[in-house]
């Protein structure tokens, strides 16, 4: 299985131990990668918003083959349980390859967000994007324990 995260900016060094521990975890059996885009936030919010819809339109034309996810607050809201079944079902049944999208800070306009009709909220709450990579990195190692029914779920 195929997995890929797309995100924006490099990670910061406070947060870069806690992500880099879940990632060096689940490359062991996955293969995963991460597409770093670099945001751009040198005009108005509307236009930083285009400029970086465009970027991440350009990166995912060329993982057309992937089931693709925005990561989106005002989405639907999954339990660890229900998220691993969206892995499974993607490695069992699909093309086997699975992505995730996580906006800028500025986010998504909901214009572009109306693209995807695959979203996944983490809860009401604005989340640090640097912070949703950590959890969605989690929550990724934990599915799989959860499918290979190993320990760790809790
Ligand atoms: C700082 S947030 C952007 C906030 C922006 N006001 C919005 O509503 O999208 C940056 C990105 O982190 C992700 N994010 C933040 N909180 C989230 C949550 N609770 N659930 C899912 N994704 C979240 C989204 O991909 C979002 O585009």
């Amino acid at each position: 299985m195929k997995l890929i995260i797309f995100y924006f900016n490099k990670i910061t060094k406070e947060y870069k131990e806690i992500f880099e521990y879940y990632f060096k975890k689940l490359i062991k059996n996955i293969n995963i990668n991460i597409i770093e885009l670099e945001e751009y936030s040198k005009a108005d919010f509307v236009s930083n918003q285009l400029k970086n819809e465009e970027l991440i339109n350009k990166k995912i034309k060329d993982f057309k083959d992937f089931e693709l996810f925005l990561l989106d607050i005002n989405s639907k809201q999954y339990t660890s349980i229900e998220f691993a079944k969206i892995i499974e079902n993607n490695k069992n049944f699909k093309s086997a390859k699975i992505g995730f999208i996580i906006g800028p800070s500025d986010g998504f306009s909901n214009e572009f967000k109306k693209n995807f009709n695959k979203k996944i909220s983490f809860g009401n709450l604005t989340l640090p994007h640097q912070l949703v990579r950590i959890i969605l990195l989690e929550q990724i190692y934990r599915a799989f324990k959860i499918i290979n029914n190993e320990p760790y779920h809790k």
